[in-house]
């Protein structure tokens, strides 16, 4: 069952991530704290249950790659923090707690990201794979996270706010922010798992419709999610004059985009038969989520 698998990987993340987060011997006690209070404050763990589900896909073990899953989690959580600071979505509200800044300051909450981003790296490289793979790894997952991923496309989402934009632009934008690091996650459990050219293939593919299905979701929600349950504020984007999905097209449409991708990345799965059962059940429940 999805859930049962999904919270059994996230009960193991959140004790190795627990693990990493050494307060006593903190040089800062200040800094450590607020990289905890948002590290640990209860998000999806998507990325790193996608990481170790990729690898049980072509046939390894998830929890073998634990350290890698804990590092993009830490990748993640820092651009959530900068993400919501006063000079980007300047937002109140994540995770169902107050931002980070807004509880130790923007100064702090900016050296808390940088903290995290430093030491997934740190953590990366407990990772057991030979040097190649681990090598290999890294360079996907920097190359996300970096200016032609994550940061590259936020940096377009800045530039754009106020503006109308294409699809084509819209797309580009969310497959740097969001997609990047979702794709490298997929990627990445295969790579370490062993996978060949033809099932990181099929897997890259499934990762691309998972990124756009999850983003074009998460446009919705801002519209017409319920904030108690997504722990962020909606209407955010309306509030920030940002072209999603739902202002390009309609709600509709933006629904059907959607299920248009949940096909495909469902069919990017074909070739694995059940070792993939995780995969695509995460998929279809991503377009019904409520957070
Ligand atoms: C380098 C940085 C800071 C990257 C931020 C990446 C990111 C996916 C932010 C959240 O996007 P969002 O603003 O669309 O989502 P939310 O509604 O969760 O804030
Ligand atoms: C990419 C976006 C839209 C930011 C939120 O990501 P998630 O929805 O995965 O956030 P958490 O569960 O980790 O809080």
């Amino acid at each position: 069952m999805l859930k049962e698998e999904w919270a059994a990987k996230r009960a193991l993340l959140e004790s190795e991530l627990e693990r990493e987060l050494n307060l006593e011997n903190a040089l800062d006690k200040t800094l450590a704290e607020s990289m905890r209070y948002s590290l640990m404050a209860g998000g999806k763990r998507l990325r790193p249950v996608l990481l170790m589900e990729a690898a049980e896909a072509v046939g390894g073990r998830g929890e073998d790659y634990i350290h890698a899953a804990c590092a993009l989690e830490m990748i993640h959580t820092y651009s959530l923090i900068h993400d919501d600071l006063p000079a980007m979505d300047n937002d109140d509200y994540r995770r169902g707690k107050l931002t980070n800044h807004k509880v130790y300051g923007a100064g702090i909450a900016t050296l808390a990201g940088d903290a995290l981003l430093t030491l997934a790296f740190e953590v990366i490289l407990r990772q057991k794979a030979d040097s190649e793979t681990l090598c290999r790894v890294i360079r996907e997952i920097s190359q996300a996270a970096g200016p032609d991923g994550m940061v590259g496309g936020q940096a377009i989402d800045m530039e754009s706010e106020g503006k109308s934009i294409t699809m084509d632009e819209l797309r580009k934008m969310h497959m740097g922010k969001t997609g990047a690091l979702f794709r490298a996650a997929i990627r990445s459990g295969a790579i370490l798992a062993g996978a060949g050219e033809t099932e990181l293939n099929a897997l890259t593919r499934y990762a691309e419709a998972f990124g756009l299905a999850f983003q074009i979701t998460d446009d919705i929600l801002d519209v017409i999610g319920d904030e108690n349950e997504i722990g962020k504020p909606v209407g955010s984007d309306e509030r920030n004059h940002k072209s999603t999905y739902v202002t390009l097209t309609s709600l509709e449409n933006a629904r059907q985009l959607a299920k248009d991708a949940v096909d495909e990345a469902v069919l990017a799965l074909e070739p694995f038969g059940d070792k993939a059962w995780f995969l695509k059940e995460l998929v279809e429940f991503l377009i019904s989520r409520k957070k």
